[in-house]
């Protein structure tokens, strides 16, 4: 089999969208008197997108949100993180050389995110990264966002390529048990956040140390370039 299509993984695979996170996080928790997290644990809360991320922050302190608190702690911390989206993000080392490598090779390229759209977009633009990618799916494009399938086999209709010669790159759980549902090759960075766990027991085809190590193990294992 040969491949014609990648999806990448935002948040702990293209960068390292932590820094500000924790800062929406933490001044969210300052608006209902809660005290701020390290950025070790906010660390852990990220992968299955905002609400999880909200939910998780306060469990952490024994809280069990009810849907209203959830609800006006989404909009807090909407409110802080529109402002810092990007400020402090950066990319991973070896992310540039692969998007560049994935495109001499051919391939086309989608980014397959839980972040919502409206965080999504501008944060593309703000690092440079909105050129190398024919399309973006986000965590509020489909009815449901990964680990479900959905968002995955839904970029590939968007770029016109079966998910059997499309590989998904992430860093996380969700990545790997989405693409494995939607009958795609995988690979696991290990810079990332996967909630805390180690990405050697995840159920990938590879672990890659980078995006250019990704695009040369996609390299090794042929390409079928789709005419644009
Ligand atoms: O928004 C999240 O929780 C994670 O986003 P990701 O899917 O780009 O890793
Ligand atoms: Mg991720």
């Amino acid at each position: 089999m040969t491949f014609s299509a990648v999806l990448l993984d935002l948040d702990g695979t293209l960068l390292n969208t932590v820094p500000d996170l924790t800062l929406a996080v933490n001044a969210m928790r300052a608006d209902i008197n809660l005290a701020p997290l390290p950025l070790e644990t906010i660390a852990t809360y990220v992968g299955k997108g905002v609400r999880q991320l909200i939910v998780r922050s306060l469990q952490g302190d024994g809280i069990e949100p009810d849907h209203d608190l959830v609800e006006r702690c989404r909009d807090l911390f909407n409110r802080h993180y529109h402002p810092v989206n990007g400020l402090h993000a950066t990319l991973y080392p070896g992310v540039i050389e692969g998007l560049d490598a994935f495109r001499r090779l051919g391939l086309k390229l989608a980014v397959v995110t839980n972040k919502p759209t409206e965080f999504t977009l501008p944060l593309l633009e703000r690092t440079g990264l909105a050129p190398y990618f024919e399309q973006v799916v986000c965590g509020d494009t489909c009815a449901r966002h990964k680990p479900d399938p959905m968002p995955l086999l839904h970029a590939c209709g968007l770029l016109q390529v079966p998910p059997a010669q499309t590989v998904m790159v992430g860093d996380s759980i969700n990545d790997a048990q989405a693409a494995r549902a939607a009958g795609m090759a995988v690979l696991a960075v290990p810079y990332g956040y996967n909630e805390g766990l180690d990405v050697q027991n995840l159920k990938v085809d590879d672990i890659v140390m980078s995006i250019d190590a990704a695009a040369q193990w996609i390299s090794a294992r042929g390409t079928s370039p789709v005419p644009a």
